[in-house]
């Protein structure tokens, strides 16, 4: 069963649309969203959450419409933004006091044991906390209550490295049971390589690509050399190609590697080099 599923979804704001997005989380696996900013990460998001009404198209959470079937689908969600959801005014002890008896399912000894782990003070109040601190209050709220997917919007941003790599080891933990599913918006690529199952770039509100991060990794290359040597078939196959006085530097599919001999050089293509690759190529950047 798919974790979370988008079909067609349509949102019309002042400015900016979410365009028939679609995609989808099976269960057991994490997905890194990527895109430029304001490429509608945060809205997709806010969608999912149904903080956002969509226009059109359906969202599903383990099968439950989020907007018809709001609170089955949020029960199975934990749900964490950069926007801190507790006040300002309450402590640790505050939250664990109010979460245990507004959640059925919540595990006080977890909490703690987060708590801990993270290092937060349980007497002092947040409004107190730094926005690292305030962020590892929410991963740890919604990591000790029962949830099936987490969605998390830009949850490392604010935390520092070790803060950062032990969240990716909370998440690969977190769906080791083949149950739990993460959907995380990050611009911080090198920790989706070093988690992401899957990887979803939107750009101008509309899905680029929804693929498994190994899939990627085999589909394009990025190919270096002289620029005056290039044939028109080799140019044709060049996305976003950057050329300067020592020669051009461009990505290829790697369907399209034959095309290139050992005159070029070839290497792989990490996913910064494929959104900057294709960022170059939409704004006809050649130079
Ligand atoms: N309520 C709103 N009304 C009108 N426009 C909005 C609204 N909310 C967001 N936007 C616009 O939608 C676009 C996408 O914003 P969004 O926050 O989803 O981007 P993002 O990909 O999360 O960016 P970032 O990486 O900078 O956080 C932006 O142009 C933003 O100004």
């Amino acid at each position: 069963m798919d974790a979370l599923q988008l079909t067609n979804v349509n949102k019309q704001l002042k400015g900016f649309a979410l365009n028939d997005v679609s995609f989808s989380l099976p269960q057991g696996y994490i997905m890194g969203l990527v895109g430029l900013n304001g490429a509608g990460k945060s809205t997709t998001i806010k969608a999912i959450m149904n903080t956002l009404q969509v226009d059109s198209g359906t969202i599903e959470v383990f099968g439950h419409d989020t907007a018809k079937a709001e609170i089955s689908a949020k029960e199975a969600i934990g749900f964490v933004s950069d926007t801190s959801i507790f006040s300002e005014a309450w402590t640790v002890k505050d939250i664990n006091f109010l979460m245990k008896h507004l959640h059925q399912s919540w595990d006080e000894q977890r909490f703690q044991h987060y708590i801990a782990q993270f290092q937060l003070p349980d007497d002092k109040i947040l409004k107190d906390f730094s926005r690292g601190m305030k962020m590892k209050v929410m991963l740890a709220a919604v990591l000790s209550r029962d949830t099936r997917i987490l969605i998390l919007d830009e949850p490392t941003s604010g935390l520092d490295p070790v803060m950062r790599d032990t969240l990716l080891g909370l998440m690969q933990e977190y769906i080791a049971d083949g149950e739990h599913s993460v959907l995380y918006s990050t611009h911080i690529t090198s920790d989706l390589e070093k988690t992401a199952d899957y990887i979803t770039f939107i750009d101008d509100g509309a899905i680029v690509f929804s693929k498994e991060a190994f899939a990627l990794q085999e589909e394009f290359c990025v190919v270096k050399g002289e620029a005056e040597i290039m044939n028109a078939e080799q140019t044709k196959a060049c996305i976003g190609i950057r050329k300067n006085k020592f020669g051009f530097e461009a990505m290829i599919a790697a369907k399209d590697m034959h095309l290139f001999d050992a005159s070029f050089v070839i290497d792989t293509a990490d996913l910064d080099a494929i959104i900057v690759f294709y960022e170059r190529e939409k704004r006809g950047v050649h130079v």
